[in-house]
This record gives structure tokens, sequence and C-alpha cells, in this order.
């Protein structure tokens, strides 16, 4: 599979959640399932907060980095262009909102499916759902924001 992720710089690869190139964080990936974004994630039993259930940091880290990748990949698709393409379009986490719904079950591989619910100049909004199984533990809400280029200063 080649992810959104995977068309990141090197130097925009060493995210706690996203990053390739960190080899402490999730490196998860994401791609397009048609008009939907997923990623794939299995948590392992050092993400426990109650004995047998993810934490729900873990769950929040998940949803913002799918979330931002998705930002992109829309942004890319409304254009028409490759994610290859130039000028690259990153996007940061404006804001990220979580409801926890039900306990998130560590032994699960979880699915998050995100939607594309705005584009606007420099920001996307992308809802997205956690499911563990049959069930959805968590959902969100992002507003990515498209990297400034003096970013940090
Ligand atoms: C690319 C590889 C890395 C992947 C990163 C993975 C996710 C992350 O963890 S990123 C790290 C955490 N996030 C950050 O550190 C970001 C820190 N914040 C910032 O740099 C800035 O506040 C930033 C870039 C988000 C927005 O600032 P700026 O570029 O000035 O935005 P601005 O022009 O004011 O706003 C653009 C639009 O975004 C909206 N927006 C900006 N911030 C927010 C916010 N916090 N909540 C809601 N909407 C927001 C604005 O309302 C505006 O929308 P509209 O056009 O509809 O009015």
């Amino acid at each position: 599979m080649y992810a959104f992720q995977d068309h990141y710089p090197e130097n925009l690869s060493h995210c706690y959640g996203c990053g390739s190139q960190n080899p402490h964080g999730h490196q998860i990936k994401t791609e397009w399932e048609g008009d939907e974004t997923v990623t794939r994630f299995r948590p392992e039993p050092f993400h426990t907060s109650v004995p047998g259930f993810a934490y729900g940091g873990l769950i929040a880290s998940l949803i913002d980095c799918h979330s931002t990748a998705s930002a992109a990949a829309a942004m890319y698709r409304q254009e028409g262009r490759s994610m290859d393409s130039l000028p690259a379009f990153r996007f940061v986490t404006g804001s990220l909102h979580v409801d926890f719904l039900k306990p998130t079950p560590i032994d699960a591989e979880l699915v998050i499916r995100g939607q594309v619910k705005e584009i606007k100049g420099r920001k996307v909004v992308i809802e997205s759902q956690v499911w563990a199984r049959t069930v959805m533990t968590a959902k969100g809400v992002v507003v990515a924001v498209q990297m400034p280029e003096n970013f940090g200063t």
C-alpha cells in the first residue's frame, strides 16, 4: 500500500503520529476507500488505559494524524493532482475534538474512517469515526490548516 504519509518529505516524516522516520511513533498509514479515508491501527499492550482498553490519548492521536493526512489528500483530490506534485500541501492541526463513546478494546484492530466536511481556503474540516470490530468507540472533528511557510517562527 502506498499511503498518504508516504508522500511526506523526509523533513516532515518525524511526527509522533504519522512520521515514517519516528521509531517511537505510531507510523500510521492512511488511504482512500472511495470518498472515505481509512487508517488501520493495532494497539499494543503498552497503549493501555484501564486494563483491556486503549488509552484515550492514543485514540485522539490517531484521529489527529489520520485527519491531517486526509486533509492533504482531499486538497490534492479537489485540484485533480497527484500527491507527488508541487506545490505540496501539508496540514497541521488547528483544532481537535474527540468524543469517547465506548471503551476501546486493546485487542482489536482499530479502523478510523474519515469524511471531508469542508474545504475552504487553507482550511479542511475532517470528521472521523473509530471502529473496533463492529462498535464505533469514538468520533472526532479536526480543523486542519495548511502549514504556513513560517511555521514556528
Ligand atoms: C505534515 C506532517 C506533520 C503532520 C502533523 C500532524 C498533526 C499535528 O500534531 S500538528 C501539531 C499541532 N498543531 C500545531 O502546532 C499548530 C499550531 N497552530 C498554528 O500554527 C496556527 O494557529 C495555525 C497554522 C493552525 C493557524 O494559523 P493561521 O495559519 O494564521 O490560520 P488563519 O489564517 O488564522 O486561519 C485559517 C483558517 O483556519 C481556521 N482556524 C485556525 N485555527 C483554528 C482553530 N484553532 N480552530 C478552528 N479553526 C481554526 C480559521 O478560522 C480560518 O478559517 P476561515 O478561513 O474559515 O476563517
